[in-house]
């Protein structure tokens, strides 16, 4: 299948004769970029799931629109909102390219940086194949709407998408682990007051109390809800198992991250990553690998940009 082809063409030793100090470059430029502002590592962990979700990892969300593509590219997609940081992959790109000029793809650096973020915050460090291309070409806005989740997805939903990744359910309810880091604005957050559907699923009252006083109900397009905002779990700067407490008790900022704690499917593997840092930190590790592989550009099938925000 096409995803297996695509695995292969990556490799765990691909630059190991063209930039055989990539790993240490890399770790070297961004961890003065994670003490300066310590909530980069969560923005650039969703960068990659962002980039890997719309047309594949292919560096994609990076390009600036030009000409006439004004505000109808991938990036202005509104499920992209909250989406920062993306000018540090080019930081790190301009380092690689005066140690190893053209030979480092944007979509190799989003992932690295990506696993940097995991690392550099308590996670594991995750080994990642390499080798993607770049793409030639960003989506337009509609296409990154309709392949990005929505802020209400449900267990179903998650379960499907990550799937079509080749993950089990156990790796589904891993990478969800991801929102161990960072924050989801109340913009994010209001749907959850709707008790009409079932967005308000598995939610401790204390908890409900909590959002409603620091997500008032403004409408969710106002700037006051684009400004303010919620941790993701109690420790949202450290890659730890704090958001499977929170899915158990109904502390979940977005629906999906409440669901998961209720849900027989997943409540079982949310109970065990709970009990036992290890074995998320393995179902995580081998999740990852399959979400930065997913439809990746290898060989002559893309480019590698020499500069990430332009073809
Ligand atoms: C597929 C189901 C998912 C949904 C519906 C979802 C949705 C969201 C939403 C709505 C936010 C809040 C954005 C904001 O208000 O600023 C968020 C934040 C975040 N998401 Fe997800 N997400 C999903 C999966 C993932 C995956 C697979 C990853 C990583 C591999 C990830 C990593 C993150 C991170 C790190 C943040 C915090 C970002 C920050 O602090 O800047 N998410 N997610
Ligand atoms: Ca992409
Ligand atoms: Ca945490």
């Amino acid at each position: 299948d096409q995803m297996e082809t695509n695995y292969e063409g990556l490799s765990y030793n691909y630059y190991e004769k063209t930039c055989p100090k990539l790993e240490d470059i890399v770790r070297s430029s961004i961890s003065p970029m994670f003490i300066l502002d310590p909530t980069s590592p969560s923005a650039l962990l969703r960068l990659m799931f962002h980039d890997c979700q719309v047309q594949g990892c292919d560096a994609s969300i990076l390009i600036e629109p030009s000409g006439d593509q004004n505000q109808f590219t991938e990036i202005y997609s509104a499920k992209n909102f909250g989406i920062r940081k993306r000018e540090l992959i080019g930081s790190i790109k301009t380092s690689l390219e005066a140690e190893c000029p053209n030979q480092v793809s944007c979509s190799d650096i989003i992932i690295l940086a990506a696993r940097e973020a995991v690392a550099l915050t308590g996670g594991p460090l995750i080994s990642v194949p390499l080798g993607r291309k770049d793409s030639l070409s960003t989506p337009s806005k509609h296409v990154a709407d309709s392949e990005l989740p929505p802020s209400t997805a449900d267990v179903d939903t998650i379960l499907s998408l990550f799937a079509g990744m080749a993950m089990t359910v156990e790796e589904s309810v891993a990478i969800m682990g991801s929102h161990t880091l960072g924050v989801t604005h109340c913009n994010n957050v209001l749907s959850r007051f709707d008790n009409a559907n079932g967005t308000n699923a598995n939610m401790d009252p204390r908890f409900e109390t909590f959002l409603r006083v620091v997500c008032p109900e403004f409408s969710p397009s106002s700037k006051t809800a684009e400004a303010t905002f919620v941790p993701n779990d109690q420790t949202s700067l450290t890659f730890d198992t704090a958001y499977y407490d929170d899915a158990i008790a109904g502390r979940g900022n977005l629906r999906i991250d409440s669901e998961i704690g209720a849900d027989p499917r997943t409540r079982p593997f949310v109970e065990a990553f709970a009990a036992d840092q290890d074995r998320f930190f393995n179902a995580f590790s081998s999740a990852f690998v399959k979400l930065s592989s997913y439809k990746v550009l290898t060989g002559n099938n893309g480019v590698v940009r020499s500069v990430c925000d332009k073809v």
